[in-house]
C-alpha cells in the first residue's frame, strides 16, 4: 500500500529526472544531503578538468585563460538567484565561521552606540563562538553576546540591540523562522539583521532582497552540493555596501590587487569581502555544481520537500514507529526546513545500524536522529524503503550490537 503510494508520487514528480545529474552509490538511500550533498556528475567532470588541464597543462596562465580570478564573483552570482538576491550582492569565499566574523565586525562598526549581538542559545555553536571571539577581541564595551530562546526572539528586540544573528532553519529541530516578519520587527528598532542560511540555501525559497535583509552567510556543501569543505558565501545588501567595511582586509579585496600598492583601498561592492587567494579547485567544482540550479524552480523544490517530510511521517506511522521516535520538529510542514529530527534514547546506535543497512542519515547529540529531504535526487520510494529498514532494525533490536555503540570521531 505505502509502496504503491510512493511509486505514484514518484511518477508525478517533476524533479525526478534531476537525479541523473548526481552520483548516488548503488544500494544507498541518502538522507543526509542536508549535511553533505552528493557528487554532481558535472562537478566530477570539472574536478578532472581543473586538475588535469587547467592546473596540469595550462599552469599559471589559467588565472586568465580559465578565469580563476573571477570564480568568487561568478559563484556568488550563481548562488544569488537561489537565495533571492539581485546581482552584485553575493561573493563566495572562506567558511561560514570566517564570513560571520567579517560580517559581524563590519556590521557592529555601523551601529555606533550599540554593542549587543543577539542570537539564539540553540543556534549552531560556531555562530555563538564567533560572537564570543569578537567580544574577546573588541572588549565587552564594544561587543556583548545576548542569548535567547527561539520562542523569545521577538520579545528581545529593543533599541539596545545592535545586531540580530539568526539561523533561518534550526540545525537540530529544522524549525523555520519567519525571515520577513523578524527582519521587519528588528529594523523597526534600528537593529541590523544577519541570517545564517546554512540549512536554507537550496532547501527552500529564500527571499533576501524582498525581506530587506541586511547581511547573510551560508555554506555550499549541503543542499548546494559543492563538495566537502566547499567555500561559503556572504551577502551584503547593496544599500550597505559603501558603509560596510570588513576587518580581514586582504589583497584580493583590494581595488587593484595587481598594482601591489602598500596602501589598502577596498574594492567597491561585495567583493571587498575577499581576503586571500580563493581555493581554486574547490571553487571550480562548486561552480559546476551551482550551474545545476539554473534549471530548478525553488517552489517545486519546496513542494516536494514538504511532501517528502509528510510522507516520511506517514511511513513511520504505517511501520508502527511513530511512538518509538518522538518528532522534535514542528508539526506543520510550512514551519520546517527540509529535515525532520526524532528523539530516541538509542538514536546513535540506530543511526549506525541504519547506515549499515544502506540508509545514511545522521545523529546529533545527545539523542537525535536527523533526516534530510533533498528533492533533487531522493524518491518517495526510497523514503518508504528507508522506513521499512528502520522498522526491521527496531523490531530485531539490531542496534544493540556492540559495534553500533562505538562513537566515531565525526558523527
Ligand atoms: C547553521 C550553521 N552555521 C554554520 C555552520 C558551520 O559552517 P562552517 O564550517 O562553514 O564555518 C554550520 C554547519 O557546519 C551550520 O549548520
Ligand atoms: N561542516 C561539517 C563538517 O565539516 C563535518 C561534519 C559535519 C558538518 C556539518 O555541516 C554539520 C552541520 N552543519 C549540522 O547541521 O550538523
Amino acid at each position: 500500500m505505502m509502496l504503491s503510494i510512493a511509486q505514484n508520487l514518484d511518477e508525478q514528480d517533476i524533479l525526478a529526472p534531476l537525479r541523473e545529474q548526481f552520483y548516488i552509490p548503488a544500494n544507498t538511500i541518502y538522507l543526509d544531503g542536508n549535511s553533505l550533498g552528493p557528487l554532481p556528475v558535472a562537478a566530477k567532470e570539472r574536478a578532472i578538468d581543473v586538475v588535469n588541464q587547467q592546473w596540469g597543462d595550462d599552469l599559471i596562465t589559467s588565472w586568465n585563460k580559465h578565469a580563476w580570478i573571477d570564480l568568487p564573483r561568478q559563484c556568488g552570482e550563481l548562488i544569488a538567484p537561489v537565495i533571492g538576491a539581485a546581482p552584485g550582492q553575493v561573493i563566495c569565499c572562506d567558511s561560514i565561521s570566517v564570513n560571520l566574523f567579517k560580517v559581524l565586525s563590519g556590521a557592529l562598526r555601523m551601529q555606533a552606540g550599540r554593542n549587543k549581538v543577539l542570537t539564539t542559545a540553540d543556534n549552531f555553536p560556531t555562530d555563538i563562538y564567533v560572537i564570543e571571539g569578537l567580544k574577546q577581541q573588541l572588549g565587552e564595551a564594544n561587543c556583548e553576546l545576548v542569548l535567547c530562546e527561539e520562542s523569545d526572539i521577538e520579545a528581545q528586540l529593543d533599541e539596545s540591540i545592535a545586531i540580530l544573528l539568526l539561523t533561518q532553519v534550526n540545525f537540530r529541530s529544522g524549525r523555520l523562522l519567519d525571515m520577513q516578519r523578524i527582519t521587519e520587527l528588528a529594523h523597526a528598532r534600528g537593529i541590523l539583521v544577519v541570517w545564517d542560511l546554512a540549512h536554507s540555501a537550496g532547501a527552500l525559497p529564500v527571499k533576501l532582497d524582498d525581506c530587506k535583509v541586511d547581511f547573510a552567510v551560508g555554506c555550499t556543501y549541503k543542499y548546494l552540493n559543492g563538495g566537502p569543505g566547499a567555500p561559503a558565501f556572504i551577502y551584503v545588501a547593496e544599500r550597505h555596501q559603501s558603509a560596510f567595511q570588513q576587518p580581514l582586509s586582504g589583497w584580493m579585496g583590494h581595488a587593484t590587487p595587481f598594482s601591489f600598492d602598500s596602501a589598502y583601498t577596498p574594492v567597491a561592492g561585495v567583493k571587498q569581502n575577499l581576503s586571500g587567494t580563493p581555493a581554486v579547485i574547490a571553487m571550480s567544482v562548486l561552480e559546476a555544481a551551482l550551474k545545476l540550479w539554473s534549471n530548478v524552480d525553488m517552489l517545486q523544490v519546496r513542494q516536494k520537500s514538504m511532501a517528502m517530510g509528510e510522507f516520511f511521517l506517514e511511513c513511520l506511522k504505517a511501520c508502527g514507529l511513530d511512538e518509538d521516535f518522538t518528532c522534535v520538529s514542528p508539526d506543520a510542514a510550512t514551519e520546517r526546513g527540509s529535515q525532520l529530527a526524532f528523539q530516541h534514547e538509542h538514536a546513535y546506535a540506530i543511526c549506525q545500524a541504519w547506515i549499515d543497512a544502506g540508509v545514511i542519515a545522521d545523529f546529533r547529540a545527545p539523542d537525535l536522529l536527523r533526516i534530510g529531504f533533498t528533492p533533487l535526487y531522493i524518491s518517495f520510494e526510497e523514503l518508504w524503503l528507508a522506513a521499512e529498514k528502520l522498522q526491521k532494525i527496531v523490531s530485531e533490536q539490531t542496534y544493540l550490537a556492540p559495534k553500533y555503540q562505538q562513537k566515531l570521531a565525526v558523527t
